[in-house]
């Protein structure tokens, strides 16, 4: 149990991280993360390969067990959850590489995402979804036809049927067309104005710039930074722990 905390502490964030760590054998890629993300902020988690960005997504969303540390969500514990436990307590992700049904239609796509949650109006909401990440004119269409980027569109698509308080985006905007970034960028506007929470992975720095409140960086897997896009672009530290070696 993370040092200082009882068993009854209660937080109220939508997100808080207390003293988190994993080691892969000798190396420790996550090294003692606290972070509270508030009500609807959009927080950028960057820093070069291998910092423990992932393995801190991992962590929160009960892919990979934890050695140490504690996660609430919307005020409840959720420590040691599996992750389907922690996705009902209300968290959703996507990937680096969109994880979709690839043989069924789009809209299936979303119907399926809707599959715990309210039925009855899983119809109108995939409509809704549709709508908002300009794939209406394929939603019929085979999720395996779409094109890399509209993929993501549709992965995002899927986390937005469930509704979730907090959602974790892993790199959502890379290598795709301006026109696919714009939609992913309104859309996630438009869902935090809905009231969701977000925690953004991201090596795009004007997407950073463009959605994110706050940044944390890490570095080999501690936070080595926090503050605002230009707090953390005038940061020595960063400087030589990021900006000096990005891909
Ligand atoms: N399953 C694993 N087994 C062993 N080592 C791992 C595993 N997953 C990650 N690591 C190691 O943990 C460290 C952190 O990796 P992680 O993938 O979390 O970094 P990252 O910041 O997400 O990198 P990238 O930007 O390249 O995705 C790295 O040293 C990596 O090699």
């Amino acid at each position: 149990m993370y040092a200082g905390a009882d068993s009854q502490t209660v937080r109220h964030s939508p997100l808080v991280l207390e003293g988190l760590v994993k080691h892969f054998g000798g190396v420790t890629a996550v090294a003692g993360v606290d972070l509270e993300v508030e009500s609807c902020e959009v927080v950028g988690v960057i820093g070069p390969n291998g910092s423990g960005k992932s393995t801190l997504f991992n962590l929160i969303s009960g892919m990979l067990p934890m050695d140490e540390g504690r996660v609430w969500l919307v005020g409840k514990e959720v420590t040691g959850r599996s992750a389907w436990r922690i996705a009902r307590a209300g968290l959703a992700r996507t990937f680096q590489i969109p994880s979709l049904f690839d043989n069924i239609s789009v809209r299936d796509n979303l119907l399926a995402a809707a599959v715990e949650g309210d039925w009855k109006g899983a119809p109108r909401r995939a409509g809704e979804v549709l709508e908002m990440l300009e794939i209406s004119h394929v939603a019929d269409n085979l999720a395996s036809e779409l094109s890399g980027g509209q993929q993501k569109l549709l992965e995002f698509g899927r986390v937005c049927m469930r509704d979730p308080s907090v959602i974790l985006l892993d790199e959502a905007t890379a290598g795709v067309h301006p026109n696919i970034r714009r939609i992913m960028l309104e859309a996630i506007r438009r869902v935090r104005e809905a009231g969701a929470t977000f925690l953004v992975i991201e090596h795009d720095m004007e997407m950073v710039r463009e959605i994110c409140d706050r940044i944390i960086v890490m570095d080999a897997g501690q936070v080595v930074a926090k503050g605002s896009f230009d707090e953390i672009a005038d940061n020595v530290e960063v400087q030589r722990a990021y900006l000096g070696r990005q891909r």
